[in-house]
């Protein structure tokens, strides 16, 4: 079995969606960070990936953990949950979650209105971790995103977003698009579910102030690339980040269920958990 310095007071993750691209990047993870600990993995029912090794359909070889697909058990035994799947399966995973009282961090993106509102009733039973990008370098953007879109007001600056990602990414804006643009609505003090335009096409008249843009591309193997230009006359600000390793976004969900871990019911981010708000 694959080394790895063991306490017995190693929080006891379980990775939902063990063979995704995140879930094995997620095993990877837990397996070098001290303080975490793999304690069970989760495929879909029926999925040929149940009864293997978690460590070697990650890579890291085996660690004597077998992806399962009885939730329940699993839960009953761990602390946290760390949760990249997708949306109509992440709202079934916080309600077993919050029934077993343990930590949720949520890295799935897409989730609609309703969803989100079965997240929020979760939340109040055990505390939950949800961001659409769990790096440090994409939420240290939208605090610089927001203290830019408050300094450059709407009658100067027009803002767009526009983000990258490869061609099986199945949902748009990205998470962190939208994360971006919520960040830069708070800036200018407005609402960004009314003021965004999410698509341009054909005779669409002169540009709104105020409005956010955002404008979509896929393809290739692009990890997620995000930008946020502000147009002025004569002038433009880019504020831009490339991931370049999934890495990033498993490290920062195993730093937020630690975080989490002994905290109160409710609904942080990971602005919350990288203390980056003022
Ligand atoms: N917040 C962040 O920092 C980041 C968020 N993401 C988001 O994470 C999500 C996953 O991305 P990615 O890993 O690339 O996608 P993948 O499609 O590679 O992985 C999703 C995994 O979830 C599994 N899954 C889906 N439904 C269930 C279920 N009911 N029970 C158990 N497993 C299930 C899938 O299994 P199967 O293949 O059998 O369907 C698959 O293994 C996306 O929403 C993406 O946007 C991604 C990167 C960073
Ligand atoms: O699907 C992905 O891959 C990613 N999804 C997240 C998003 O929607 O922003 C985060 C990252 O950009 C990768």
């Amino acid at each position: 079995m694959s080394e790895k310095r063991v306490s017995s007071s190693d929080m006891k993750l379980v990775v939902v969606g063990a063979g995704g691209r995140m879930g094995q990047a997620l095993i990877r993870a837990i397996h070098e960070i001290d303080g975490a600990r793999l304690a069970g993995a989760i495929a879909r029912i029926g999925s040929p990936l149940i009864g293997r090794d978690a460590g070697e359909v990650a890579g890291v070889g085996p660690l004597g953990v077998v992806i399962r697909d009885d939730v329940l058990p699993v839960f009953a035994d761990a602390e946290g949950v760390l949760d990249f799947t997708s949306p109509a399966a992440t709202v079934e995973f916080a309600k077993l979650a919050a029934e077993a009282g343990i930590v949720h961090v949520i890295g799935t993106t897409g989730c609609s209105e309703a969803y989100d509102e079965k997240i929020r009733t979760a939340a109040a039973r055990a505390p939950i971790v949800k961001s659409g990008n769990m790096s440090l370098g994409v939420n240290l953007l939208s605090v610089l995103v927001e203290k830019a879109a408050k300094a450059l007001g709407p009658d100067d600056f027009d803002i767009e977003i526009l983000e990258m990602h490869h061609k099986h990414k199945v949902d748009a804006p990205s998470g962190t698009a939208l994360l971006l643009g919520e960040a830069a609505a708070e800036g200018r003090g407005i609402d960004l579910v009314s003021q965004s335009v999410r698509s341009r096409d054909g005779h669409t008249g002169a540009r709104e102030n105020g409005t956010i843009g955002f404008a979509t591309l896929r393809g290739g193997s692009v990890i997620g690339d995000h930008s946020v230009i502000l147009a002025g006359a004569g002038e433009r600000i880019t504020l831009s980040h490339h991931a370049e390793d999934r890495t990033i976004f498993a490290r920062g969900a195993v730093k937020a269920a630690l975080w989490a871990r002994g905290r109160k019911p409710g609904l942080y981010s990971m602005r919350d958990v990288l203390n980056l708000n003022d």
